[in-house]
């Protein structure tokens, strides 16, 4: 379903606006209020909301009744006064009383340096272009190639399209989508609220509030309709090697078609989209090729599997017990004969009273009609979810407890998880033991309860507190040696999340390629996007920018887009060949970053996570809030590259 116009040809009636208003999020419908009205009494301590619980869009703000439904009729009038007023303009909130408003309804401080930030949200900036159009004479000049047609892909391809940038996007799929392309294994699907995990400038009315894999394949589906991204995709054509020629000041990129032939592309620019998560890891198990029944890694589900009865009666193991097997797991334990876990480590698991809601008309209607509620939400769901629990993530060195916890209020966030869980594990001591994390909260990425803990009960699930140690025909030996039978094994055991890039080739000015400078598992790159020795090549989530305390991916790759299209001006205005970030800058960069992860939860020494590489240093997730991160990639500071002019 696509938006409505906030300018409806027909006024609604009464009793409409009152019906989808009484669907509202309080907190929202006060700072819309605000907003639109002025009136500051709405900021009376009367209307405070209480701060919400964890990590919920606090949909009453902890009001009483009565004080709702004031709030309610008052935004009633709000907006029969805006039609009344023929519905101009919605003028947003200026950064002062965003700052305000932010704190106000979050029911605590939102420390200052949010106001900027969360001003662009309820203004949509990122709604718009970044590029002023291409010269005419340099249109030949400044092309570019895009790896990959994923969310990055695309919402990068859009851009250079509208400034009329030449570029093409090698794709090895055949469709654009990416994760939630290949990810079709049952239960898949956002743990980031879809209002937050969604493009800025690509409205959509999620049906749930965690849209599920084929609603969001559906959206980048037609946000690929809506920017004709794929008129400048060429699918089926894998990127093996790109190595950048100094004296052209290009790209020469070797790619792989489908039916086997191979060809080179140049470009001036380079632009890597190819994602963290998108390469599946599989354990290395002595064995792997003798079992006689099906055997696959999540991303590559067989959709056959999903007919009705194909898993009737079958015995299913699932390797891992990270994101992916906690979708698959509640997903198929009804239909399948009996399932086996096989866990290493517990997760820490938090509730979503909304995890399965769906979203209802009322609140559809707000976001289309109401001016700025759809703004003012995403705003709010940008504190709760992105950087809200940044600052309790932080190891406090007087903290008596070596292993459990980092700090006070970490150790009351797992008293709180650890009620939950057992409130759902009841009576099942068992369970409990091999359900509860001897690391900190937060040391893995933490997962959304999604029935979980409720599956673990059932009489024909099994949970193994071991990994496997090999494949037999038959099926698996756990790591102490006991033997299983299955009919099918599924490998949910994650990706080569510290392989950057891999498992292309991809050579600098120097020769050498990002394994030989970097090491096979320690990328680093200013921002995380641009690296020296690599002149002209972006990278979309790139080292040590996915996001380890929660939050939306795409909020990540709209400020790196932003960053990428303020280089690419940088090189238009000033007619430049090549742009390569100064060595020095990155390495104080890479420094800060290790600095700033020596104090987080990610480097406890209780936990693995896909954080980290081999040797302990985290490469894959930011060390700082989101807020930072956004303030060090509003633009681009020529004085940080060594700029080269176009040679003519
Ligand atoms: C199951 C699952 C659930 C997730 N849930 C969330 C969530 O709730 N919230 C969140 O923020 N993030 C989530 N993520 C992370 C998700 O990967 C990102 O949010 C986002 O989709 C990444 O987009 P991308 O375009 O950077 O990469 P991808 O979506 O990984 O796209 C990369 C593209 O590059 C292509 N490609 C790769 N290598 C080459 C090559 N050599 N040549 C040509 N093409 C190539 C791939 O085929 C793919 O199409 C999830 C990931 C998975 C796997």
């Amino acid at each position: 379903m696509t938006s409505v116009s906030l300018r409806p040809e027909t006024r609604p009636a009464t009793s409409e606006i009152r019906a989808a208003v009484a669907a509202g999020n309080i907190p929202t419908l006060l700072a819309v209020l605000v907003e639109m009205t002025g009136d500051r009494r709405w900021l009376g301590d009367r209307f405070r909301p209480t701060r919400s619980r964890g990590m919920d869009d606090n949909s009453t703000g902890g009001l009483p009744e009565d004080v709702q439904a004031e709030i309610r009729d008052a935004v009633v009038d709000a907006l029969e006064d805006w039609y009344e007023q023929g519905s101009p303009d919605r003028e947003p909130a200026d950064e002062e009383l965003v700052a305000a408003l932010m704190s106000f309804t979050a029911g605590e401080t939102v420390p200052p340096e949010f106001g900027p930030m969360m001003s662009e949200i309820v203004r949509g900036d990122l709604r718009g272009t970044h590029l002023p159009a291409l010269p005419a004479e340099l249109g030949s000049t400044m092309t570019a190639l895009v790896i990959g047609a994923g969310v990055a892909g695309m919402l990068i391809s859009t851009q250079l399209a509208e400034a009329g940038i030449e570029h093409t996007v090698l794709e090895k799929n055949d469709e654009v989508g990416g994760s939630w392309y290949e990810n079709q294994y049952p239960g898949a699907g956002v743990d980031t609220p879809s209002y937050l995990y969604s493009i800025s400038s690509f409205d959509h009315d999620w049906s749930t509030h965690f849209g599920k894999r084929d609603e969001v394949q559906g959206y980048l589906q037609a946000f690929a309709d809506r920017h004709s991204v794929r008129d400048r995709v060429r699918f089926g054509t894998e990127v093996l090697s790109a190595t950048y020629d100094s004296a052209a000041q290009h790209w020469e990129v070797r790619v792989r078609y489908r039916d086997g032939s191979e060809s080179t592309l140049t470009s001036r620019i380079l632009i890597s989209a190819v994602g963290i998560l998108n390469r599946p890891k599989l354990p290395q198990l002595a064995g792997m090729d003798t079992f006689t029944g099906r055997m696959f890694h999540s991303a590559d589900w067989p959709t056959e599997l999903d007919e009705p009865g194909a898993l009737a009666g079958k015995r299913v193991a699932i390797v891992g017990s990270g994101a992916s097997a906690m979708q698959i797991g509640p997903a198929i334990a009804d239909k399948v004969g009996s399932m086996t876990i096989f866990q290493r480590s517990p997760q820490w698991i938090a509730p979503n009273d909304d995890y399965f809601a769906p979203v209802g008309d009322g609140v559809h209607w707000l976001m289309n009609n109401l001016p700025g509620y759809r703004e003012w939400y995403r705003a709010r769901l940008s504190w709760i979810f992105n950087d809200k629990v940044h600052s309790t993530l932080h190891v406090d060195p007087e903290w008596p407890e070596p292993t459990a916890s980092i700090n006070a209020v970490n150790h009351g966030h797992r008293e709180f998880y650890l009620r939950y869980m057992r409130a759902e594990l009841g009576d099942r001591d068992d369970l409990i033991e091999l359900s509860t994390p001897d690391y900190p909260p937060f040391g893995k990425r933490m997962l959304l309860d999604n029935g979980w803990f409720r599956m673990l009960r059932q009489p024909n699930v099994e949970l193994v507190g071991h990994g496997v140690d090999s494949v037999t025909a038959t099926g698996l030996v756990d790591s102490t040696g006991r033997a299983h039978d299955f009919d099918i094994i599924v490998f949910a055991t994650g990706f080569h999340s510290d392989r950057y890039l891999y498992p292309m080739d991809v050579v600098g000015r120097s020769g050498k390629t990002t394994v030989e400078a970097w090491g096979d598992h320690d990328a680093y790159a200013y921002l995380g996007i641009t690296a020296p020795d690599f002149p002209n090549l972006f990278i979309l989530t790139g080292p040590n920018t996915a996001l380890g305390h929660g939050g939306s991916f795409i909020s990540i790759l709209e400020y790196q887009v932003r960053y990428v299209c303020d280089a690419i001006r940088a090189m238009i205005d000033n007619r430049l060949g090549a742009l390569e970030v100064r060595r020095e800058v990155t390495e104080e960069y890479n420094d800060a970053v290790d600095r700033a992860h020596a104090k987080m939860v990610w480097t406890h020494p209780a936990m693995t996570n896909w954080y980290r590489n081999p040797e302990g240093r985290v490469v894959a997730v930011l060390p700082w809030r989101i807020v930072d991160y956004w303030a060090k990639t509003r633009r681009v500071d020529l004085a940080d590259f060594h700029a080269e002019p176009l040679d003519p």
